[in-house]
């Protein structure tokens, strides 16, 4: 009898370890957090990254179909406690046949209230078959020096949890036999989803043109486009998301998000959301 289990329990491995054999990422990340902790948890799960898709950069018209052995990680930051509202029509490009996903999103220590239940109906609607969710701290886009939030984050021990959790999946995807045959994770979220707020089109980072060196970065990072340099930066403030990618990665700090409306969002988060939050899982 003990020969037939260990047998069963052989072949099972060998089912998943060939669905692990690679690994896709997909994210959408303006100021890198995201990217940092999905590149971080697929580098946990120990399998080579076939494919990193920048869902700013690299969906557009075309369906994107997963093969049927690979694994994909899907991240996305939190706004306004849902999905970015330009990612969902890219997201829905993505096409699987029960192909296995892991879903996460990254907040700035505030809360992700419906993020990850709206990303996990969205990829189940996509084909995929969702094995497990998890929720990470990520530096929060208005953060400054002088009001910080989340800074610096993920750190070491947020990079220590993107392991932890990877090492988590692993084993679920161990007990097999196959992906169909997982609990599925119950992942947190109300219906209906928390409403978007919209900011107003006046509410955009400018440029200090006494700093600003004119070099491009702004427009280069810029997720939706709203950039455009003509004899100085022109921002759409129609397009702008207000996702802060200009901001943090203007190197002569020429780009700035000051604002009224804005002043009073991070000095409440400031106030409020300073108590460190950790990371949760889904499995
Ligand atoms: C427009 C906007 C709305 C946001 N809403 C939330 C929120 O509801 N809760 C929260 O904790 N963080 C919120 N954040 C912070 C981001 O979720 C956080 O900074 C995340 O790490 C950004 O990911 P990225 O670095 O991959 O772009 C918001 C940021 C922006 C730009």
């Amino acid at each position: 009898m003990a020969s037939i289990s260990v047998i069963v329990n052989v072949i099972k491995r060998i089912t998943n370890l060939k669905i692990m054999e690679s690994i896709s990422l997909v994210y959408y990340s303006p100021t890198r957090t995201t990217q940092k902790i999905c590149r971080e948890v697929a580098k946990g799960l120990d399998v080579p990254i076939i494919d990193e898709i920048n869902i700013a950069e690299d969906i557009n018209g075309s369906n994107i179909q997963i093969e049927k052995n690979c694994l994909t990680l899907i991240g996305l930051p939190v706004y306004g406690g849902r999905l970015p509202i330009n990612t969902i029509e890219s997201l829905k490009k993505l096409k699987s046949d029960h192909s296995p996903a892991i879903i996460v999103v990254v907040y700035g220590n505030r809360d992700y209230d419906d993020a990850l239940l709206e990303l996990k109906e969205i990829i189940e609607e996509c084909g995929f078959v969702i094995v497990a969710g998890a929720a990470f701290i990520g530096e929060h886009s208005y953060s400054t020096h002088e009001r910080p939030i989340a800074m610096n984050r993920p750190d070491n021990q947020d990079l220590e949890k993107c392991k932890d959790f990877a090492v988590k999946v692993n084993e679920k995807l161990m007990k097999g036999p196959d992906i169909l045959s997982l609990p599925e994770p119950s992942i947190p979220g109300n219906h209906p989803y928390k409403e978007r707020k919209q900011l107003s089109a006046t509410v955009y980072p400018k440029t200090d043109q006494a700093l600003c060196t004119l070099c491009g970065t702004c427009v280069d990072v810029c997720p939706v486009g709203a950039i455009s340099i003509e004899q100085s930066v022109v921002t759409n403030g129609e397009l702008c998301t207000v996702c802060c990618a200009c901001v943090k990665q203007c190197s002569e700090q020429a780009r700035r998000l000051e604002d009224t409306t804005i002043d009073t969002i991070r000095e409440k988060l400031f106030l409020n959301c300073s108590s460190r939050k950790e990371p949760s899982y889904f499995l």
